[in-house]
């Protein structure tokens, strides 16, 4: 089977509107010659991946455009079916938006029921092979006037804040009656009035999100039913009549403009110019399939509408879309929050003062006179971990929250204090993890229990295509013969404990693999052996710094980033190394180090730091964390190659010009 385009664009002629009156030759025609892809409109050709003229019934139209994207989401990607076109040609119908009780015969079934009857069967299918449980459920929800309404919910007739609307309700499928009710309540809440064109034409927007989640996958696929687009003088309406056309309109421009401007490549996107775009922010993204169904009439006069709709479709074409699987949701707030923690404990003076006093960590209440520096370092934090609101909010609580156990068997909260609190049971399967350095080295001379760290273990498998966050949290006592006075000394106590080397110090880093945050081990997922790191400013250096082999101690200025990428794009003679075991030449070796190396600043690299690789603009740069921070970080530089932002040959010569080629 040939691979699925991600953006496919088709074409169906409506039939003659009866009430026209005298019938009249079409303005359409399907020349022989064109495959069932190509149509003639006024000398004016047009070509498409279909073109469906009125004849087609609603199970080829389905079969041909809808059927291989069922298939795409049933994989777990994200998908989105659009019907666009001027009203009465036939959007809601095929879309399968009418309420059931308007269908008469079975072949008259839209794409709605039959992509959910496809669905279930395979998703029951796959659930006898696997025994996986997978729920399918649907949301509807309809954008009228410039607002969001959840046609399920108990009041469909309130506004929904735009920014919550992915909290709509959602209905459990099984079968194909569950669907009936669905559409029976979302298209009779939907607003419909009858226009000069349309006896029923609905007035606004409808969204039908059918949700297919696993344990280790939420796909969704898009329904979308835009309200006709039709100049508000051929509607003859007034007032609120009138107003709906001009928000009609004002969501399909915003929609053009985001197709326009994903097209073009750009990186920002006007995604807020409208709701309709906001609330389809999530699948209009060139990680989606995007499949646009333009609907368009036989009649001459509807040419100009015809024209432009045709237009649109050839521009949308332009897309180039990157589609991928959608791992599991975002990164857990019981996750993320303990970074809050872990920052602030490591970071605040005062509490370290005190764990070197009582070889403990211990957070004051923050009520306490003690606390208010950690508040101040909690802010900091925050705003540098670049957390989302609620996150925010839930670190404050917890940091606030008297009597109350994060997690049972790790943090404990008491009356006054957050202690960290570890378990030996579990020391041992984390030293393995994350070994604190001294741990084996000769005996130890006193044991001093220290928070060192968060080890996260992975919950689920991940996904083949796509790395995934890890799930659970744990923070560890490790018992170490260091004194947390001492962990001033070495480095990888400073990267385990988080604490940050302010002053210039030598720092030799045991060879042994580097599995020091989360972040890390996404980024890096070979094992690495490390000799000696240069010095480290902070953090982030010493972990950048640790993915470079060194082979003795050294000490280095200030000069963070820059001496990163001079490592990096200086074009060195191959290092001579000993031959490995499968005989590849030590030019590819350096060649398969360099582009790792390269993959590593990719991946963690900010705006401003990426600037600095030859060939990356600000604009680029821009783009590729954007990219990061929305699915993770690349796997390899295939990955990279494929994003929409090097026109022509520009890869070649980025390629070139940081060593990634002979
Ligand atoms: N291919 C078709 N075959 C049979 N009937 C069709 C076809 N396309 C549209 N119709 C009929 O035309 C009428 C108008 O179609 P529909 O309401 O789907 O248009 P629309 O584009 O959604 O209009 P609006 O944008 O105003 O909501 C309906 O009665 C529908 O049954």
């Amino acid at each position: 089977m040939d691979k699925l385009s991600a953006v496919r664009i088709a074409v169906r002629e409506a039939p003659y509107r009866q009430f026209l009156g005298r019938r009249e030759p079409s303005v359409v025609e399907f020349p022989p010659w064109g495959d069932g892809k190509s149509l003639v409109v006024e000398q004016n050709e047009f070509h498409f991946d279909h073109a469906f003229p009125s004849t087609v019934g609603q199970d080829e139209m389905y079969l041909a455009l809808i059927l291989p994207l069922v298939e795409k989401a049933l994989q777990g990607f994200q998908c989105t079916a659009l019907a666009y076109g001027q009203t009465g040609t036939g959007k809601s119908y095929s879309m399968g938006m009418a309420p059931p009780d308007k269908i008469q015969k079975p072949e008259h079934l839209g794409v709605l029921p039959r992509c959910l009857a496809d669905i279930l069967e395979r998703v029951n299918a796959k659930q006898e092979n696997e025994k996986e449980p997978i729920q399918v459920f649907a949301s509807f929800i309809e954008i009228y006037n410039e607002k969001a309404y959840d046609l399920l919910g108990s009041s469909p007739h309130t506004p929904m804040v735009t920014a919550r609307c992915h909290r709509c309700t959602c209905l459990p499928l099984s079968s194909q009656e569950d669907l009936q009710d669905l559409l029976q309540q979302g298209t009779g809440n939907r607003r419909v009035r009858s226009t000069k064109m349309n006896s029923s034409s609905s007035r606004s927007h409808a969204i039908v999100t059918i949700h297919v989640k696993s344990k280790t996958s939420h796909a969704r696929l898009n329904i979308v039913d835009l309200a006709g687009s039709e100049g508000v003088r051929r509607t003859g309406h007034e007032g609120v009549a009138k107003q709906e056309g001009v928000n009609i309109n004002l969501g399909l421009l915003s929609i053009n403009k985001v197709v326009m401007s994903m097209a073009a490549g750009r990186t920002v996107i006007p995604y807020r110019d409208s709701v309709l775009t906001t609330v389809l922010q999530d699948s209009l993204t060139a990680q989606s399939y995007l499949t646009f169904l333009a609907c368009i009439s036989p009649h001459r006069c509807d040419l100009s509408e015809t024209l432009a709709t045709l237009r649109f479709g050839t521009s949308a074409k332009k897309l180039r879309l990157n589609p991928m699987q959608v791992a599991r949701q975002k990164q857990s707030l019981a996750t993320r929050t303990p970074h809050v923690f872990r920052k602030v404990l490591s970071s605040s003076t005062a509490i370290k003062r005190q764990a070197a006093d009582q070889n403990s960590l211990c957070v004051p209440n923050p009520k306490s006179e003690m606390a208010k520096p950690l508040a101040n370092v909690l802010q900091r934090t925050r705003s540098e971990l670049g957390l989302t609101p609620k996150a925010k909010k839930r670190a404050r609580e917890l940091l606030q929250l008297e009597d109350t156990t994060l997690e049972p068997s790790s943090i404990h909260i008491s009356d006054s204090s957050l202690s960290l609190v570890g378990f030996q049971a579990e020391i041992e399967k984390d030293r393995q993890l994350m070994p604190p350095p001294g741990v084996g080295n000769g005996q130890p001379s006193s044991l001093h229990s220290t928070a060192v760290s968060i080890a996260e273990v992975d919950e689920q498998e991940e996904p083949a295509e796509m790395p995934s966050i890890s799930a659970s949290v744990r923070t560890q006592l490790f018992r170490t013969n260091v004194s947390p006075i001492s962990l001033r000394s070495s480095s990888i106590l400073k990267e385990l404990s988080g604490i940050q080397p302010m002053e210039e110090t030598l720092i030799t880093v045991p060879k042994q693999p580097s599995i020091l945050r989360r972040s890390m081990r996404l980024a890096n997922q070979r094992p690495q052996s490390y000799g000696v790191i240069p010095k480290v400013i902070n953090l982030r250096n010493a972990q950048q710094s640790a993915s470079q082999e060194h082979s003795s101690s050294v000490s280095v200025k200030k000069e963070k980033f820059s001496q990163l990428k001079d490592l990096i794009t200086r074009v060195e003679a191959p290092p001579k190394r000993s031959r490995s075991r499968n005989n590849t030449s030590p030019a590819d070796e350096w060649m398969a180090h360099n582009k790792s190396l390269f993959l590593d600043l990719l991946n963690r690299g900010s705006v401003k730091e990426l600037q600095k690789i030859p060939g990356i603009g600000p604009k680029t740069a821009f783009t590729l964390v954007m990219h990061r921070s929305r699915l993770g970080c690349f796997l390899n530089l295939d990955q990279v190659k494929d994003l929409p932002i090097w026109p022509g040959k520009s890869w070649n010569r980025f390629s070139q010009a940081n060593c990634l080629e002979i």
